[in-house]
Protein backbone atom coordinates (compact mmCIF):
# COMPACT_ATOMS: atom_id res chain seq x y z
CA UNK A 1 0.00 0.00 0.00
CA UNK A 2 1.38 3.14 -0.43
CA UNK A 3 2.55 5.11 2.41
CA UNK A 4 0.37 8.02 3.77
CA UNK A 5 1.75 10.94 2.67
CA UNK A 6 1.18 14.58 4.62
CA UNK A 7 -1.92 16.08 4.78
CA UNK A 8 -1.99 17.29 1.38
CA UNK A 9 -1.49 21.12 0.53
CA UNK A 10 -3.60 23.83 0.28
CA UNK A 11 -3.01 24.81 -3.22
CA UNK A 12 -3.16 22.75 -6.30
CA UNK A 13 -2.21 24.05 -9.91
CA UNK A 14 -2.83 26.81 -11.11
CA UNK A 15 -2.72 27.68 -14.53
CA UNK A 16 -3.53 31.77 -15.53
CA UNK A 17 -3.34 33.24 -18.87
CA UNK A 18 -0.84 30.14 -20.67
CA UNK A 19 -0.41 31.30 -24.03
CA UNK A 20 2.01 29.25 -26.18
CA UNK A 21 2.96 29.70 -30.33
CA UNK A 22 5.09 27.82 -31.95
CA UNK A 23 7.63 29.59 -35.02
CA UNK A 24 7.24 26.87 -37.65
CA UNK A 25 8.39 27.87 -41.63
CA UNK A 26 5.06 27.52 -42.76
CA UNK A 27 4.05 30.43 -39.89
CA UNK A 28 2.84 30.65 -36.43
CA UNK A 29 1.03 27.46 -34.69
CA UNK A 30 -0.97 29.10 -31.55
CA UNK A 31 -1.03 25.70 -29.95
CA UNK A 32 -2.35 27.37 -26.54
CA UNK A 33 -4.05 30.76 -26.72
CA UNK A 34 -4.59 31.59 -22.80
CA UNK A 35 -6.00 29.09 -20.92
CA UNK A 36 -7.35 29.45 -17.65
CA UNK A 37 -7.49 25.92 -15.15
CA UNK A 38 -7.61 25.35 -11.51
CA UNK A 39 -7.41 22.26 -10.01
CA UNK A 40 -7.66 21.50 -6.25
CA UNK A 41 -4.89 19.01 -4.68
CA UNK A 42 -7.32 15.79 -4.48
CA UNK A 43 -8.86 16.03 -7.86
CA UNK A 44 -8.74 13.86 -10.65
CA UNK A 45 -9.04 15.98 -14.28
CA UNK A 46 -8.73 14.50 -17.03
CA UNK A 47 -7.64 16.68 -20.32
CA UNK A 48 -10.13 16.16 -23.22
CA UNK A 49 -9.52 17.19 -26.70
CA UNK A 50 -9.11 16.10 -30.73
CA UNK A 51 -5.47 16.12 -32.38
CA UNK A 52 -3.63 19.71 -31.98
CA UNK A 53 -6.23 20.91 -29.27
CA UNK A 54 -2.77 21.64 -27.15
CA UNK A 55 -3.20 19.06 -24.47
CA UNK A 56 0.19 17.95 -24.65
CA UNK A 57 1.90 22.02 -25.19
CA UNK A 58 -0.45 22.12 -22.05
CA UNK A 59 1.04 19.49 -19.95
CA UNK A 60 4.75 20.26 -21.00
CA UNK A 61 3.91 24.14 -19.92
CA UNK A 62 2.40 22.84 -16.50
CA UNK A 63 5.89 20.51 -15.73
CA UNK A 64 8.22 22.84 -16.68
CA UNK A 65 9.24 21.23 -19.32
CA UNK A 66 8.15 24.09 -21.69
CA UNK A 67 8.22 28.12 -20.69
CA UNK A 68 5.02 29.44 -21.68
CA UNK A 69 5.09 32.72 -24.03
CA UNK A 70 2.13 34.46 -21.32
CA UNK A 71 0.98 33.34 -18.44
CA UNK A 72 2.14 31.40 -15.50
CA UNK A 73 1.67 28.25 -13.97
CA UNK A 74 1.93 27.62 -10.29
CA UNK A 75 2.12 23.93 -8.55
CA UNK A 76 1.54 23.62 -4.81
CA UNK A 77 2.36 27.71 -4.60
CA UNK A 78 5.71 27.48 -6.12
CA UNK A 79 7.21 26.24 -9.72
CA UNK A 80 6.83 23.49 -11.95
CA UNK A 81 10.89 23.47 -11.39
CA UNK A 82 10.38 23.57 -7.60
CA UNK A 83 7.42 20.81 -7.62
CA UNK A 84 9.44 18.30 -9.50
CA UNK A 85 12.99 18.63 -7.62
CA UNK A 86 11.01 18.52 -4.91
CA UNK A 87 9.64 14.86 -6.28
CA UNK A 88 6.42 16.17 -5.81
CA UNK A 89 5.55 15.19 -9.55
CA UNK A 90 5.29 12.06 -11.42
CA UNK A 91 4.57 12.42 -15.30
CA UNK A 92 4.36 9.90 -18.31
CA UNK A 93 4.01 11.38 -21.33
CA UNK A 94 3.64 10.23 -24.52
CA UNK A 95 7.13 10.07 -25.36
CA UNK A 96 10.21 9.29 -23.50
CA UNK A 97 12.09 5.82 -23.62
CA UNK A 98 13.23 3.60 -20.69
CA UNK A 99 16.83 3.39 -19.79
CA UNK A 100 18.38 0.22 -21.45
CA UNK A 101 20.38 -2.64 -19.55
CA UNK A 102 18.66 -2.86 -16.35
CA UNK A 103 15.78 -5.04 -15.25
CA UNK A 104 12.72 -3.63 -14.27
CA UNK A 105 13.59 -3.73 -10.60
CA UNK A 106 17.22 -2.34 -10.48
CA UNK A 107 15.43 0.72 -13.10
CA UNK A 108 12.71 1.65 -10.47
CA UNK A 109 14.93 1.36 -7.92
CA UNK A 110 17.35 3.57 -9.28
CA UNK A 111 14.87 6.12 -9.73
CA UNK A 112 13.47 5.92 -6.45
CA UNK A 113 17.05 6.91 -5.12
CA UNK A 114 16.71 10.37 -6.82
CA UNK A 115 13.91 11.32 -4.70
CA UNK A 116 13.90 12.31 -0.92
CA UNK A 117 10.47 10.55 -0.11
CA UNK A 118 10.10 7.50 -2.31
CA UNK A 119 7.60 4.53 -1.90
CA UNK A 120 9.30 1.40 -0.99
CA UNK A 121 10.23 -0.48 -4.60
CA UNK A 122 8.01 -4.00 -3.78
CA UNK A 123 5.37 -1.50 -3.15
CA UNK A 124 5.07 0.02 -6.62
CA UNK A 125 6.30 -3.24 -8.21
CA UNK A 126 2.99 -4.37 -6.59
CA UNK A 127 0.76 -2.08 -7.48
CA UNK A 128 1.84 -1.69 -10.84
CA UNK A 129 1.27 -5.21 -11.78
CA UNK A 130 4.63 -5.88 -12.18
CA UNK A 131 5.93 -8.58 -9.78
CA UNK A 132 6.15 -11.44 -13.27
CA UNK A 133 8.73 -9.19 -14.84
CA UNK A 134 10.58 -7.58 -12.14
CA UNK A 135 13.78 -9.51 -13.63
CA UNK A 136 12.98 -8.50 -16.91
CA UNK A 137 15.58 -6.55 -18.74
CA UNK A 138 13.69 -3.37 -19.90
CA UNK A 139 14.66 -3.29 -23.82
CA UNK A 140 12.92 -6.60 -23.71
CA UNK A 141 9.31 -5.49 -22.84
CA UNK A 142 6.55 -5.39 -24.68
CA UNK A 143 4.83 -2.24 -25.51
CA UNK A 144 2.30 -2.32 -22.85
CA UNK A 145 4.70 -3.24 -20.46
CA UNK A 146 6.42 -0.88 -21.20
CA UNK A 147 3.59 1.48 -20.16
CA UNK A 148 3.23 -0.13 -16.70
CA UNK A 149 6.99 0.03 -16.10
CA UNK A 150 6.76 3.77 -16.98
CA UNK A 151 3.86 4.35 -14.77
CA UNK A 152 5.75 3.03 -12.03
CA UNK A 153 8.56 5.20 -12.62
CA UNK A 154 6.40 8.04 -12.26
CA UNK A 155 4.52 6.94 -9.14
CA UNK A 156 7.97 5.45 -7.24
CA UNK A 157 8.79 9.26 -5.81
CA UNK A 158 5.15 9.10 -4.11
CA UNK A 159 4.28 12.55 -5.97
CA UNK A 160 1.17 14.64 -4.51
CA UNK A 161 0.59 15.00 -8.64
CA UNK A 162 0.55 12.59 -10.79
CA UNK A 163 0.57 13.94 -14.12
CA UNK A 164 -0.31 11.28 -17.56
CA UNK A 165 -0.20 12.20 -21.49
CA UNK A 166 -2.21 9.37 -23.28
CA UNK A 167 -1.35 6.55 -20.22
CA UNK A 168 -3.17 4.00 -21.85
CA UNK A 169 -2.42 3.65 -25.38
CA UNK A 170 -0.54 0.95 -25.49
CA UNK A 171 -2.40 -1.01 -23.29
CA UNK A 172 -4.87 -3.63 -23.79
CA UNK A 173 -8.54 -3.92 -21.90
CA UNK A 174 -7.40 -5.91 -19.44
CA UNK A 175 -3.79 -3.43 -19.05
CA UNK A 176 -6.04 -0.72 -19.28
CA UNK A 177 -8.63 -2.16 -16.59
CA UNK A 178 -5.69 -3.09 -13.69
CA UNK A 179 -3.91 0.68 -14.49
CA UNK A 180 -7.23 2.25 -13.64
CA UNK A 181 -7.60 0.06 -10.51
CA UNK A 182 -4.18 1.49 -9.42
CA UNK A 183 -5.16 4.81 -10.28
CA UNK A 184 -8.47 4.94 -8.20
CA UNK A 185 -6.10 3.53 -4.75
CA UNK A 186 -3.81 6.23 -5.67
CA UNK A 187 -6.65 9.40 -6.02
CA UNK A 188 -8.41 7.40 -3.04
CA UNK A 189 -4.74 9.04 -0.90
CA UNK A 190 -5.89 12.75 -1.47
CA UNK A 191 -3.44 12.58 -4.83
CA UNK A 192 -3.87 14.76 -7.44
CA UNK A 193 -4.04 13.21 -10.93
CA UNK A 194 -3.85 15.18 -14.25
CA UNK A 195 -4.26 12.85 -17.49
CA UNK A 196 -4.86 13.69 -21.06
CA UNK A 197 -7.07 11.16 -23.40
CA UNK A 198 -8.89 10.38 -26.45
CA UNK A 199 -10.99 7.59 -24.63
CA UNK A 200 -13.94 9.46 -23.01
CA UNK A 201 -15.06 6.63 -21.30
CA UNK A 202 -12.08 6.73 -19.09
CA UNK A 203 -12.85 10.13 -18.59
CA UNK A 204 -16.03 9.67 -18.00
CA UNK A 205 -15.13 6.89 -15.65
CA UNK A 206 -12.48 8.06 -13.78
CA UNK A 207 -12.12 12.00 -13.67
CA UNK A 208 -14.19 13.94 -11.26
CA UNK A 209 -14.11 16.52 -13.88
CA UNK A 210 -13.43 17.18 -17.92
CA UNK A 211 -11.55 20.26 -19.27
CA UNK A 212 -12.24 20.25 -23.04
CA UNK A 213 -9.68 21.84 -25.33
CA UNK A 214 -10.21 22.52 -28.75
CA UNK A 215 -7.79 24.93 -30.78
CA UNK A 216 -6.13 25.72 -28.15
CA UNK A 217 -8.73 27.37 -25.73
CA UNK A 218 -10.49 25.59 -22.86
CA UNK A 219 -14.26 25.37 -24.12
CA UNK A 220 -15.66 23.59 -21.23
CA UNK A 221 -14.63 22.62 -17.68
CA UNK A 222 -16.82 21.02 -14.82
CA UNK A 223 -17.87 17.33 -13.80
CA UNK A 224 -18.30 15.47 -16.24
CA UNK A 225 -22.30 15.39 -15.86
CA UNK A 226 -22.15 18.53 -16.01
CA UNK A 227 -20.80 18.75 -19.25
CA UNK A 228 -22.90 15.97 -20.83
CA UNK A 229 -26.02 18.22 -19.50
CA UNK A 230 -24.54 21.36 -21.00
CA UNK A 231 -25.06 19.53 -24.71
CA UNK A 232 -28.64 19.75 -23.62
CA UNK A 233 -30.26 17.27 -25.74
CA UNK A 234 -31.98 14.72 -24.32
CA UNK A 235 -33.87 12.04 -26.56
CA UNK A 236 -37.57 10.24 -25.43
CA UNK A 237 -38.48 7.65 -27.63
CA UNK A 238 -42.14 6.12 -27.20
CA UNK A 239 -44.39 3.98 -29.27
CA UNK A 240 -47.16 6.11 -30.51
CA UNK A 241 -48.87 4.91 -33.70
CA UNK A 242 -50.46 7.42 -36.02
CA UNK A 243 -48.35 10.50 -34.38
CA UNK A 244 -48.13 13.75 -36.59
CA UNK A 245 -44.67 14.87 -36.58
CA UNK A 246 -45.73 18.31 -36.81
CA UNK A 247 -47.63 17.93 -33.88
CA UNK A 248 -44.98 16.57 -31.95
CA UNK A 249 -42.61 19.03 -33.31
CA UNK A 250 -44.21 21.71 -31.50
CA UNK A 251 -44.85 20.59 -28.23
CA UNK A 252 -42.71 23.16 -25.54
CA UNK A 253 -39.15 21.30 -24.77
CA UNK A 254 -38.96 19.36 -28.54
CA UNK A 255 -36.34 20.42 -31.02
CA UNK A 256 -37.09 17.86 -33.54
CA UNK A 257 -39.30 14.83 -34.11
CA UNK A 258 -39.00 11.87 -36.03
CA UNK A 259 -41.44 9.17 -36.70
CA UNK A 260 -40.40 5.70 -37.09
CA UNK A 261 -42.98 3.75 -38.00
CA UNK A 262 -45.03 3.57 -35.10
CA UNK A 263 -42.04 4.77 -32.93
CA UNK A 264 -41.70 8.33 -32.13
CA UNK A 265 -38.07 10.08 -31.50
CA UNK A 266 -38.13 13.14 -29.95
CA UNK A 267 -35.05 15.53 -29.19
CA UNK A 268 -36.06 17.83 -26.21
CA UNK A 269 -33.80 21.44 -24.87
CA UNK A 270 -36.17 20.31 -21.88
CA UNK A 271 -36.85 16.32 -21.57
CA UNK A 272 -38.77 17.39 -18.25
CA UNK A 273 -41.39 19.53 -20.12
CA UNK A 274 -41.44 17.50 -23.07
CA UNK A 275 -42.29 14.48 -21.34
CA UNK A 276 -45.52 16.36 -19.56
CA UNK A 277 -46.55 17.64 -22.48
CA UNK A 278 -46.48 14.60 -24.77
CA UNK A 279 -48.29 12.63 -22.09
CA UNK A 280 -50.91 15.17 -21.61
CA UNK A 281 -51.35 15.20 -25.24
CA UNK A 282 -50.83 11.61 -26.33
CA UNK A 283 -51.73 9.97 -22.97
CA UNK A 284 -51.49 6.78 -25.28
CA UNK A 285 -48.14 6.98 -25.97
CA UNK A 286 -45.94 3.48 -24.21
CA UNK A 287 -42.81 1.92 -24.01
CA UNK A 288 -41.44 5.62 -23.33
CA UNK A 289 -37.32 5.72 -22.63
CA UNK A 290 -35.53 9.35 -22.08
CA UNK A 291 -31.57 8.58 -22.65
CA UNK A 292 -28.91 11.51 -22.07
CA UNK A 293 -26.25 12.68 -24.36
CA UNK A 294 -23.38 10.78 -23.71
CA UNK A 295 -19.91 12.39 -23.30
CA UNK A 296 -18.77 11.71 -26.85
CA UNK A 297 -22.05 13.57 -28.00
CA UNK A 298 -20.88 16.66 -25.57
CA UNK A 299 -17.36 16.38 -26.90
CA UNK A 300 -18.39 17.01 -30.78
CA UNK A 301 -20.78 19.90 -30.23
CA UNK A 302 -18.63 21.58 -27.66
CA UNK A 303 -15.50 21.09 -30.05
CA UNK A 304 -16.88 20.71 -33.51
CA UNK A 305 -17.69 24.41 -33.52
CA UNK A 306 -14.74 26.44 -32.61
CA UNK A 307 -13.74 27.05 -36.18
CA UNK A 308 -9.83 27.96 -36.71
CA UNK A 309 -8.88 31.63 -36.42
CA UNK A 310 -5.17 32.00 -36.67
CA UNK A 311 -4.90 35.08 -38.67
CA UNK A 312 -7.64 36.86 -36.86
CA UNK A 313 -5.59 36.06 -33.98
CA UNK A 314 -1.78 36.48 -35.27
CA UNK A 315 -2.33 39.97 -36.28
N1 LIG B 1 7.40 21.58 -31.04
C1 LIG B 1 6.43 21.99 -31.84
N2 LIG B 1 6.70 22.72 -32.94
C2 LIG B 1 5.73 23.16 -33.77
N3 LIG B 1 4.42 22.92 -33.57
C3 LIG B 1 4.07 22.19 -32.51
C4 LIG B 1 5.05 21.68 -31.59
N4 LIG B 1 4.42 21.00 -30.62
C5 LIG B 1 3.10 21.06 -30.91
N5 LIG B 1 2.90 21.78 -32.04
C6 LIG B 1 1.59 22.09 -32.64
O1 LIG B 1 0.80 22.69 -31.64
C7 LIG B 1 -0.56 22.25 -31.73
C8 LIG B 1 -0.97 21.61 -30.41
O2 LIG B 1 -0.25 20.39 -30.26
P1 LIG B 1 -0.39 19.46 -28.97
O3 LIG B 1 0.58 18.34 -29.15
O4 LIG B 1 -0.27 20.29 -27.75
O5 LIG B 1 -1.88 18.93 -29.12
P2 LIG B 1 -2.60 17.70 -28.41
O6 LIG B 1 -3.94 18.21 -27.99
O7 LIG B 1 -1.72 17.13 -27.36
O8 LIG B 1 -2.75 16.68 -29.61
P3 LIG B 1 -2.73 15.05 -29.62
O9 LIG B 1 -4.04 14.63 -29.05
O10 LIG B 1 -2.61 14.76 -31.08
O11 LIG B 1 -1.55 14.60 -28.83
C9 LIG B 1 -0.60 21.32 -32.92
O12 LIG B 1 -1.03 22.07 -34.04
C10 LIG B 1 0.84 20.87 -33.08
O13 LIG B 1 1.11 20.55 -34.43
Amino acid sequence: MIASAAAPPQAGIDLHGLTKTFRTPNGPVRAVRGIDVAIAPGETVALLGPNGAGKSTTIDMLLGLARPDAGSVSLFGGTPEDAVAAGRVGAMLQTGSLLRDLNVRELIAMMASLYPDPLDVDEVVELTGLGALVGQRTQKLSGGETQRVRFAVALVSNPDLLVLDEPTVAMDVEGRHAFWQTMRGFASRGKTIVFATHYLEEADDFADRAVLMAHGRVVADGPTTEIKARVGRRTIRATLPGADRDTLRALPGVAAAELRGAAVILSCTDSDTAIRALLAREPQASDIEISGAGLEEAFLELTGGDDHDDEELAA
